[in-house]
C-alpha cells in the first residue's frame, strides 16, 4: 500500500498536509518517512523474532486449517483409523491394517490416517492396493519419517489440534487398532466429541478383544461402575475381532448419519 499525501485549501499549522497510510493518519515530523510499503517490505531486513510470535503463530493455525480443507474437501464418505506408529511389517497387525484398509475400499472408504508407519502405513497400503482413496494426515515431530509411501492423498499439519479437526470433519467413523499414547489420546477425544454431542454421527470401533478388553472392562467395571459416564457413553465402544463386523458397524452409522444430512 502506498502512502496518500493530502493538501487542504491553505496549508498553514492549523491545516497541515497530511499522509494516509490506509487507517492512520501522519502529520507534520511524523510523516518525514519518504518511501512506500512496498519499498519498506523489500528494502529491509530486521530481526526474524517475530516469526516465532503468537500472533504470527495464529496466522500459521488459519492457514493450516484453510490448507486442510481445501485439500479435503472432496473426500468422498471415509473412515479414520488410528493405530500404532510402532507395529512392525511382519507382525499381524500390519496385515490386519492392510485389511482393514482393503475392507474399507471395498465397501467403497476412504481410509484416513496419521500417514505415519506402522499400523498407519498398513491401512493405507491395504486401502491404496485395493483401488481406494488412501489419505494420510502428517503430523511434524522431532522425529519426523514424513508420510508412508501408500498414502496417496496427504495434508502435513504442524498443529495437532489442526489435524484432529481434519480427522473428524472427514470422518463417519473411527476405528482403533492396537496403539500407545498416541492411539489413546485420538480415542478419547473422539469418545468425548461424541458424548458431548460435538459431534453426532459416529462410532468407534476398537479392533483386537486381546488388546483392548482390559480396557472396556474397566470402562465398564470402574468408570462406568463409579458413575463417571453414563450407559450411553459406555456403548459408544465397540469391541470386535472381525472385520466385516468392524465393517458392518461403519455402514450402518453411515447410513444413519445420511439419512440426517
Ligand atoms: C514413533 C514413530 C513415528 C512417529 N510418527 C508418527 N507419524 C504420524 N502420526 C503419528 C506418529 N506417531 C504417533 N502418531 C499419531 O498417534 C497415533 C499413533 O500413536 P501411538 O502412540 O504409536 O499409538 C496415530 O494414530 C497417529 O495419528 C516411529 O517409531
Amino acid at each position: 500500500m502506498s502512502d496518500q499525501v493530502t493538501h487542504s485549501v491553505q496549508d498553514d499549522a492549523e491545516h497541515p498536509p497530511e499522509r494516509h497510510r490506509g487507517p492512520v493518519v501522519l502529520r507534520r515530523s511524523r510523516q518525514a518517512e519518504d518511501s512506500t510499503t512496498d519499498q519498506r517490505l523489500l528494502d529491509s531486513r530486521g530481526p526474524s523474532d517475530w516469526v516465532h510470535t503468537d500472533p504470527w503463530r495464529v496466522l500459521r493455525i488459519q492457514a493450516e486449517f484453510v490448507e486442510g480443507f481445501g485439500a479435503l474437501a472432496e473426500v468422498p464418505r471415509a473412515v479414520t483409523v488410528f493405530g500404532s506408529a510402532r507395529t512392525p511389517r511382519d507382525h499381524p497387525e500390519y496385515q490386519l491394517g492392510r485389511d482393514i484398509g482393503t475392507a474399507l475400499a471395498n465397501a467403497g472408504f476412504a481410509a484416513i490416517t496419521g500417514g505415519g508407519p506402522g499400523s498407519m502405513e498398513a491401512v493405507n497400503r491395504g486401502a491404496s492396493e485395493a483401488g481406494g482413496l488412501s489419505i494420510g494426515l502428517g503430523i511434524e515431530l522431532p522425529f519426523e519419517q514424513g508420510l508412508n509411501p501408500w498414502v496417496d492423498l496427504g495434508v502435513n499439519f504442524r498443529y495437532f489440534f489442526t489435524r484432529k479437526t481434519m480427522f473428524i470433519k472427514y470422518a463417519q467413523a473411527f476405528i482403533c487398532l492396537p496403539g500407545g499414547f498416541g492411539t489413546l489420546d485420538e480415542l478419547f477425544e473422539a469418545l468425548t466429541l461424541v458424548q458431548t454431542k460435538k459431534v453426532t454421527k459416529f462410532p468407534v470401533v476398537l479392533f483386537g478383544r486381546d488388546y483392548w478388553g482390559g480396557l472396556y472392562e474397566w470402562v465398564r467395571n470402574t468408570v462406568l461402575a463409579e458413575g463417571k459416564i453414563g450407559e450411553r457413553d459406555a456403548a459408544l465402544l465397540h469391541v470386535t475381532d472381525d472385520i466385516d463386523d468392524a465393517v458392518g458397524v461403519v455402514l450402518e452409522a453411515y447410513k444413519a448419519w445420511e439419512d440426517t444430512h
